[in-house]
């Protein structure tokens, strides 16, 4: 999806590197891909050499990678060690010749980059959709600064109010029972669950770490978010869900009047 950028002004409102990659003529369309860029070059200028980085999974974090990786190659980052959140960053990190680590070696993270399917007013997120949020809970639960990347499309009033899944991740024994007991937990709420497919076939999706993923929709807000997390993590049969509560540090916004920075 294309979104126009009429009147904006990339060194009023963006930084340097950001202003780059904003269309010279007012006339130019900026992608919401572009926004994700320019999300992520800013975070990425948080970064300073010697840290230990979580590396977030998805087309937003895919961006902050890579300009990690540019830096380091340039020079101008030294002894960064990553924490890759999915095998499909870690390949992404290797291929980009970032230094890489896990949190048995390295427990306490620097910093996170990562991006976010739902941010609300008070910074919670969900994230998931793409499949990774049980390692991305456990590696942005250990870190010190936690920065989260999103257009701003992603912005929400109530967590569950785009309409689009909020994912839990389930084992795949009796995952129907599961699915089922999650559905029943939030059945004042209009929810519906699935469990998530891929392909022309409808193959369940596994995630890395060999699980299903049931994707929860709800009709309205289901109130209480701490008690939401806490019955649904009470499940047996549940691995982890994709509230990220209480978590992000700093959430930096892309959007059409440029980028917003909302620190907790
Ligand atoms: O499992 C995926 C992760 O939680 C992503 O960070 C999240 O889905 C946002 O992805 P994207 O940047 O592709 O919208």
């Amino acid at each position: 999806m294309a979104i126009p950028y009429p009147h904006f002004t990339a060194t009023e409102n963006a930084d340097m590197d950001a202003a780059l990659l904003l269309p010279s003529s007012p006339s130019v369309i900026i992608t919401q891909d572009n926004l994700k860029k320019i999300a992520a070059y800013k975070a990425v200028e948080y970064v300073e050499s010697g840290m230990v980085l979580g590396l977030g999974t998805g087309s937003t974090a895919k961006h902050a990678v890579d300009r990690i990786g540019e830096l380091l190659r340039q020079g101008e980052l030294k002894d960064i060690v990553g924490i890759p959140t999915s095998k499909k960053t870690h390949e992404q990190a290797l291929s980009l010749g970032i230094p890489l680590s896990d949190l048995d070696s390295h427990p306490v993270v620097d910093l996170a980059i990562d991006g976010a399917d739902e941010v609300d007013p008070f910074l919670n997120l969900v994230k998931g959709r793409g499949g990774s949020l049980l390692r991305e809970k456990m590696v942005e639960s250990a870190c010190k600064k936690f920065i989260v990347i999103v257009d701003e499309s992603k912005l929400v009033n109530y967590i569950g109010g785009s309409g689009l899944a909020m994912p839990v991740e389930v084992i795949q024994f009796c995952w129907k029972f599961t699915a089922e007991r999650l559905r029943r937990l939030f059945e004042e709420a209009g929810c519906v669950a699935k469990l998530r497919t891929f392909g022309e076939k409808d193959e369940p999706f596994v995630t890395d770490n060999g699980n299903f993923i049931v994707d929860l929709y709800f009709e309205r807000s289901f109130g209480d978010l701490k008690a939401a997390s806490d019955a649904i993590l009470q499940l047996a049969g549940v691995v982890e869900h994709g509230m990220f509560l209480d978590m992000a540090t700093t959430v930096i916004v892309a959007g059409e009047l440029g980028l917003t920075v909302k620190n907790k």
